[in-house]
């Protein structure tokens, strides 16, 4: 891999072994700053063990893994960075000031307490005993947690995940900020909504590779362009052998089916089965577009 002087974290040519089983197999990729990184694939892919060589939680079998430049395992390096982990937990006892002012203490030159309170939307809970939050709040005061050392680069696992729609959006707001702000973000998430929303890209990710690494609207372009759903008597195989189609499966009482020629493929269609009903016509999603990529086993299930 060639240096890049601006790049943020860096894997090149890695490869990593858990249980005896191989997990990852030479991979390469770069974050930036001022990129949201979307990483994606299906259960299994090997998100959770490219993020852990990355922050300095696993260690390479081969190849090389560079946080700002140095061993992602140094202190200099993990000081610089801010994460939000799913399964963290909080201390019960403590208030949400509390914590973030202790947390705040770990920084060389950390945020103003009520600034990350603000930015996480958590002022009106500052008060609030860690134990006494719903599950959406508490996440949001580990994403204080991660952001309040003004890391260069923020990882966040899931970040939405048990959110309300308001909570969501706010949050993403302020991750798109961070982002502009010069910030690099890596996320993970099955919800791809979310990292169609906030990622300029997008790393799909299987089998402990990488399959695509481009924006969502290329990968959503490279779909092919619409999804029909209808409810039809015709099997998954059979919808897969008309002509445009890219994928095809259940939906619900639906078949979903993503084509590249919504025209051709609705002749056929009803061409194919005269008792068709309910037929509806979409622009390809980042999902629809996933879902070509991967196959029709390998969904990331939201
Ligand atoms: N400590 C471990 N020992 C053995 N195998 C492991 C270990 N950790 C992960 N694996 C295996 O490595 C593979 C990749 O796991 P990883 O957690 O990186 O996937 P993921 O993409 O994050 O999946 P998910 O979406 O389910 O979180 C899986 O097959 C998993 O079973």
């Amino acid at each position: 891999m060639q240096d890049d002087l601006s790049a943020i974290a860096t894997l090149a040519n890695v490869s990593k072994r858990l249980g005896g089983k191989p997990v990852l197999g030479g991979l390469t990729l770069r974050l930036r700053p001022g990129e949201v990184t979307a990483l994606l694939g299906p259960n299994g892919a090997g998100k959770t063990t490219t993020v852990g060589l990355l922050t300095g939680r696993l260690q390479p079998d081969a190849g090389t893994a560079r946080l700002f430049g140095l061993d992602p395992t140094r202190p200099a390096a993990r000081s610089r960075m801010g994460v939000m982990l799913q399964s963290a937990g909080l201390p019960d006892v403590m208030t949400v000031s509390e914590l973030v002012t202790l947390q705040s203490g770990y920084y060389p030159d950390p945020r103003p307490v009520a600034e990350t309170l603000a930015v996480a939307g958590l002022s009106d809970l500052a008060r609030r005993r860690c134990g006494a939050l719903s599950g959406g709040q508490a996440r949001r005061v580990l994403y204080a947690l991660a952001i309040c050392g003004r890391p260069a680069l923020l990882v966040l696992d899931e970040p939405t995940a048990a959110m309300d729609r308001a909570a969501r959006q706010a949050l993403w707001a302020t991750v798109r900020d961070a982002a502009d702000g010069g910030t690099a973000i890596l996320l993970t998430s099955h919800d791809l909504a979310e990292a169609d929303a906030l990622a300029d890209r997008v790393l799909v990710m299987d089998h402990g590779r990488i399959v695509a690494d481009d924006s969502p609207a290329a990968l959503r372009a490279r779909a092919g362009g619409s999804v029909i759903r209808c409810r039809t008597m015709l099997p998954p195989a059979i919808l897969r052998a008309l002509p445009g189609v890219r994928d095809a499966g259940p939906e619900g009482a639906d078949q979903r089916v993503v084509t590249s020629d919504a025209v051709t493929t609705v002749r056929a269609l009803c061409g194919a089965d005269p008792n068709l009903t309910d037929l509806r016509i979409a622009d390809a999603a980042l999902e629809d577009a996933i879902a070509a990529l991967l196959g029709p086993d390998r969904r990331i299930a939201a």
